[in-house]
């Protein structure tokens, strides 16, 4: 392939040799670097992609990007620069791989929690109606009913084309994905033409990357600046923002301000969240299987979007109700003695307070609460958890999320300093098994045990190892003969 077809629209200096020039292959990673291939030199937070110049022309490179000028570059090969090789990167995968995102229906999903859950419960609307569906996301990607493994929400702009060619090629009609604040900011997501864009809400995470909650919503608004059409959680604080940056048509969601797409009626059971959602006058009544409020702002998410893509309402409500709930979202366990664990994934301080106050409205005896919060990750919110964990439970148990390079009893210690401001018994168990077991030793009929954190994840990360760990098996496995 041409160098210089593929960097059409890209502004760069050339700085030797010429863009006019074919490669065999293109790689941000030295390592990857194939013969006659073109290495684009990334300079990242942890390393400068530019110190692996000499790797990638060992391996045969025959054309370099830069973001700033290179010394030493054997006569020959090709140096170009450009400003910003993150965005210049997505544009060229988009470029390379033939535009896939324009020949499908593309809705991105952002916010802070509701993501995964959004794109499932689109899926399921979108499948009654006989589309081939793509998932993007934290679980898994899916093409239709095949699974293949994700490293990360949103993958690297090079992954991420591929992967909508792919699914272009196996028919796929339309792709639900998750956009994370990071891919935004990264421009993993540049080129890409979103159909729709869902907003979920904005609360506090990933302030070790965004430092100020300014930035992080500033981040996701870029996502409403390019989508053509948007669907807006009007409730939420950053909802208005939201709405400014969008570019082209809006569906406003809701259930507490005016919007054009609301819910009345809402009744939270511990098999379900049952509603009326009112659109155009109309009233709809919608059963989804996850329990709580907040399942009703991932449903009106959901229903807005399909709404944009002209998906007839009666499918969108049939398709809510098909919804069987996602792995490791308010996922429950029952035991013979008539109590229940939930595993939940929520590892942010709304997340927490959304299902601990969800436990509440079904809960007829103690609430105990197993979590943590991860290692190399946003610190501030470790104490606000703890607080919201005491305030919220009867007992609480503060155990180890992953706790990555960090020392895990010192992340426990963090949360503890929340759940001290309130007057909720509570224990340290820095093993998450063994605080598992304590939970379920200690729950009696009527008592709800809800682990938080880790949801659907099958493993733990420590400083020097990564272990299968899963919170349904083991609390499956702590009940016992007792588990129903
Ligand atoms: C903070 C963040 O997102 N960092 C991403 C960033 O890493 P970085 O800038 O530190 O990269 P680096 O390690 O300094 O390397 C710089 C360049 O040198 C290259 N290199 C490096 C070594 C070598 O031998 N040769 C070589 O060429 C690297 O390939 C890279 O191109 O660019 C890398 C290349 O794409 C990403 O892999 C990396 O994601 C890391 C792994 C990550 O953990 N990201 C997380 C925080 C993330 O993005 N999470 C969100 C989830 C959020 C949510 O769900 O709410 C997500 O979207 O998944
Ligand atoms: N709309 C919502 N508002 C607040 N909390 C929610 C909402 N939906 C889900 N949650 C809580 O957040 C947790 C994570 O939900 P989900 O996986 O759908 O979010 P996400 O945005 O994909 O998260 P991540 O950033 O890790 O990808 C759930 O387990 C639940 O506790
Ligand atoms: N996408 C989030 C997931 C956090 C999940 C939690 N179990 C943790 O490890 O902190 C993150 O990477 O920050
Ligand atoms: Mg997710």
């Amino acid at each position: 392939m041409n160098l210089k077809q593929l960097l059409e629209g890209i502004s760069y200096e050339v700085q030797q040799g010429t863009a006019d020039v074919e490669i065999s292959d293109f790689q941000y990673d030295s390592r990857k670097v194939e013969k006659d291939g073109l290495f684009v030199c990334i300079t990242g937070f942890q390393t400068d992609g530019h110190k692996y110049i000499p790797m990638a022309l060992e391996k045969g490179a025959v054309a370099l990007l830069c973001e700033h000028r290179v010394e030493n570059v054997p006569e020959g090969v090709t140096v170009l620069v450009t400003e910003n090789n993150r965005i210049a990167l997505a544009l060229l995968s988009d470029h390379f791989y033939g535009h896939p995102s324009a020949e499908m229906n593309v809705i991105g999903v952002t916010g802070t929690n509701g993501k995964t859950s959004t794109t499932y419960l689109m899926k399921s609307i979108l499948d009654r109606i006989g589309k081939k569906v793509g998932i993007i996301g934290t679980i898994e990607n899916r093409i239709g009913d095949e699974v293949l493994k994700a490293e990360r929400t949103t993958p690297e702009s090079k992954e991420l084309q591929a992967l909508f060619r792919r699914m272009k090629n196996e028919d796929v009609t339309d792709v639900v994905m998750e956009v994370s604040s990071h891919s935004l900011d990264l421009h993993r997501v540049d080129g890409i033409a979103f159909d729709v864009a869902i907003f979920t809400n904005l609360t506090q995470d990933h302030l070790d990357y965004h430092k100020t909650m300014e930035n992080y919503k500033a981040a996701k608004g870029m996502l409403f600046a390019r989508a053509a059409k948007s669907v807006i959680n009007m409730d939420d604080a950053a909802g208005a923002y939201m709405k400014e940056q969008s570019k082209g048509e809006v569906l406003t969601i809701g259930v507490d301000c005016k919007a054009d797409l609301t819910a009345e009626g809402i009744d939270v059971s511990a098999d379900g969240t049952a509603f009326d959602m009112l659109w155009q006058g109309k009233r709809y009544p919608v059963h989804l299987h996850t329990p709580g409020r907040f399942s009703v702002y991932n449903a009106l998410g959901a229903a807005g979007a399909c709404i944009l893509l002209g998906v007839p309402v009666e499918e969108i409500v049939a398709g809510l109700t098909a919804n069987p709930g996602v792995s490791g979202r308010f996922q429950t366990v029952r035991s013979k003695r008539g109590c229940q664990a939930v595993v939940d994934y929520a590892h942010t301080p709304d997340g927490l307070e959304n299902v601990l106050n969800t436990a509440n409205e079904f809960v007829k005896g103690k609430l105990i609460a197993v979590f943590g919060c991860g290692g190399d990750r946003d610190r501030t919110k470790r104490p606000i958890m703890g607080e919201i964990g005491g305030r919220l439970a009867g007992y609480c148990i503060i155990t180890s999320d992953n706790p990555r390079t960090e020392d895990p009893e010192k992340i426990l210690e963090d949360v503890e300093v929340g759940v001290k401001k309130t007057d909720c018994p509570y224990e340290k168990i820095v093993d998450r098994r063994e605080a598992i077991q304590k939970a379920v030793a200690m729950a009696e009929a009527g008592d709800v045990i809800l682990i938080a954190g880790k949801g659907h994840e099958t493993y733990q990360i420590f400083p020097d190892k990564t272990i299968h760990f899963d919170d349904i098996e083991e609390v499956r496995k702590a009940f016992g003969e007792d588990c129903l």
